[in-house]
Parts: structure tokens; C-alpha cells; sequence
């Protein structure tokens, strides 16, 4: 049995963990905690990984903590960036376990998600122009998405790869309309009372375009993303730092 625990347990995303835990044969709920609760309590004899899935704002903090308790951790909260992951690598290396310490970081632990950023990631060099549109529920603290930042990354880094002009765009005013470049592409949020978790990448050339589009209507399709890094975390995953669930997938 893989003795898991939950942090950000209350939360949207942590309650469905904890019921996945409780309900998968190999995985048994050690810790469920939340906001105010000591996460010292947490420790390599009860547990195994650690979920943690709570507020970008509290994340890293909670994640060098739980180095420090020397267990692994499974990472869904947003708001990662180059500095914030540097710091995760430093508590690795400066932690109780520097060899074994594992830390997995996904943006997004849907299937149709993962699919839709790796076949983002193989098309986007054939498109001269390339934009990302996010829908969420209204209840989301975050813009844009985690997933939306990632996939926006990934379409620079290989329109970058291939030697690929900036994408064209004669806009001269902008009153916000054009959405927030990352990466030097333009990404979209919507936030809309009756959604879930929704992309859509735009592809266009002259006369042609290519959408790819994923849709997590309900909360229980990051379940089955979420045990596959449990599973790997306590079985043969590397050590460090992995970010993203392609890791993990025959892809
Ligand atoms: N990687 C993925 O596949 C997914 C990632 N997310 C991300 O997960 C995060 C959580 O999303 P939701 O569950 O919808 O948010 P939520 O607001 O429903 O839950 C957050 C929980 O964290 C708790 N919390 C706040 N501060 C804490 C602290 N210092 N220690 C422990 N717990 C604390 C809150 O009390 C709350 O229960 C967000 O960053 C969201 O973008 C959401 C869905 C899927
Ligand atoms: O807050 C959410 O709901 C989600 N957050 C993640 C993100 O910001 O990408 C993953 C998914 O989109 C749901």
C-alpha cells in the first residue's frame, strides 16, 4: 500500500484526491490536511508522497517544507515559474535526501490535456500564426491557467526550434483585447459560470487553420493522472525535479 497524504485537503481538487486515495486498492489515505494545519506533522513513517493541491501563493512554501520532512511530493497547484522551480531544486539539493528527494509538478493531470499540448507541441512549427484560449470556472484564482502558460511555452519553444519568425499581428491599440503574450504568444482566459477546464489552440496559415481543443468537464478527470504520479513517485520515477505528466506517458 502507498500511505498517501493530502494537502489543500478541503479544497476542490484535494477532496476529489482523497477520494480517489480512499477508493484505490493500492493507495491508503494517511494525512489529510488543509489551510492552518501543521504540515511538520507530515513525515517519511506515515507517508509515502505527498498530493498537494492548494493556492499558488502558498505552494512553494509548502513544497520546501515537505523536502524538508524528506517526502516526495506530487505538485497540481499553478503558478510555477523559472525562479520558484530554482528554489525547489536548491531545497532538493540542500535537503535530508539530496540523491532520492523526487518532486513532480504538473500543470495539468488530464489525459486529453497532456495529448493536447504534446500534439501542440508537433504541429505548431508548420503554423505561421499560433494563439491559446483558456476557459475556466469563475471560482479560479488564477489567469491564465497553469496548463495555458505551459502550452504557450512549449509552441515558442518549437516555433523557436524551427527558426520561425515572431507570429504576425499589425494590432497598433490595445486595451487589454489581445490577452497576455507569453512567451511571445497570445493566451486568452474566460472565466464563465457551467465550465470546468477547457483549452483551445489556434493554429492558422493563409487559408487553412487547426484547432486543438481539450475539455475536462468534471474534476474526476485528473484523478487518473494524479495516481499515475502517486504510483510512479513511489515506484521508479527519477529523482529531482520532473514537471508535466508526458513523463510519465508512452508518448
Ligand atoms: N494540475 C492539475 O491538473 C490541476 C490543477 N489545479 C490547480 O490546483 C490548485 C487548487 O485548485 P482548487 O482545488 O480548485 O482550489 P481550491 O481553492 O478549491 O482549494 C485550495 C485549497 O487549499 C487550501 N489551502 C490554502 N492555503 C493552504 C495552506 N497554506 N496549506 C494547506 N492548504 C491550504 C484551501 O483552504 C483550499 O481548501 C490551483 O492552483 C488550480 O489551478 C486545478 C485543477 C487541476
Ligand atoms: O483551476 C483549475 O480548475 C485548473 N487549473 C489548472 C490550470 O491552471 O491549468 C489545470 C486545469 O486547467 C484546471
Amino acid at each position: 500500500m502507498i500511505k498517501v497524504s493530502v494537502v489543500g485537503a478541503k479544497g476542490r481538487m484535494g477532496s476529489y484526491v482523497v477520494e480517489a486515495v480512499n477508493n484505490a486498492a493500492d493507495t491508503q489515505l494517511a494525512l489529510a490536511l488543509d489551510a492552518g494545519d501543521d504540515l511538520t506533522r507530515i513525515a517519511p513513517d506515515n507517508t509515502d508522497v505527498v498530493v498537494e493541491f492548494t493556492v499558488p501563493s502558498v505552494s512553494l512554501n509548502n513544497v520546501l517544507t515537505l523536502i524538508g520532512q524528506g517526502v516526495d511530493v506530487v505538485v497540481g497547484t499553478t503558478g510555477w515559474t523559472d525562479e520558484k522551480l530554482a528554489q525547489v531544486k536548491e531545497a532538493i539539493a540542500g535537503g535530508p535526501k539530496p540523491e532520492t528527494q523526487k518532486v513532480f509538478i504538473a500543470p495539468n493531470f488530464a489525459i486529453s490535456a497532456v495529448l493536447a499540448d504534446y500534439f501542440t507541441t508537433k504541429a505548431a512549427r508548420y503554423f505561421e500564426s499560433a494563439e491559446v484560449i483558456e476557459l475556466h470556472h469563475p471560482t479560479k484564482v488564477d489567469a491564465p491557467s497553469g496548463t495555458a502558460i505551459h502550452t504557450a511555452h512549449g509552441i515558442a519553444e518549437a516555433r523557436k526550434a524551427a527558426g520561425m519568425a515572431p507570429v504576425p499581428d499589425a494590432t497598433e491599440t490595445d486595451g487589454g483585447s489581445r490577452g497576455q503574450v507569453v512567451d511571445g504568444i497570445h493566451v486568452h482566459a474566460v472565466r464563465l459560470r457551467g465550465l470546468n477546464a477547457h483549452e483551445e489552440v489556434l493554429f492558422g496559415n493563409a487559408g487553412e487553420q487547426l484547432t486543438i481543443r481539450a475539455d475536462s468537464f468534471d474534476r474526476t478527470s485528473f484523478m487518473p493522472g494524479v495516481l499515475l504520479a502517486v504510483r510512479k513517485l513511489a515506484t521508479d520515477a527519477p529523482a529531482g525535479l520532473t514537471i508535466g505528466l508526458d513523463h510519465f506517458l508512452d508518448l
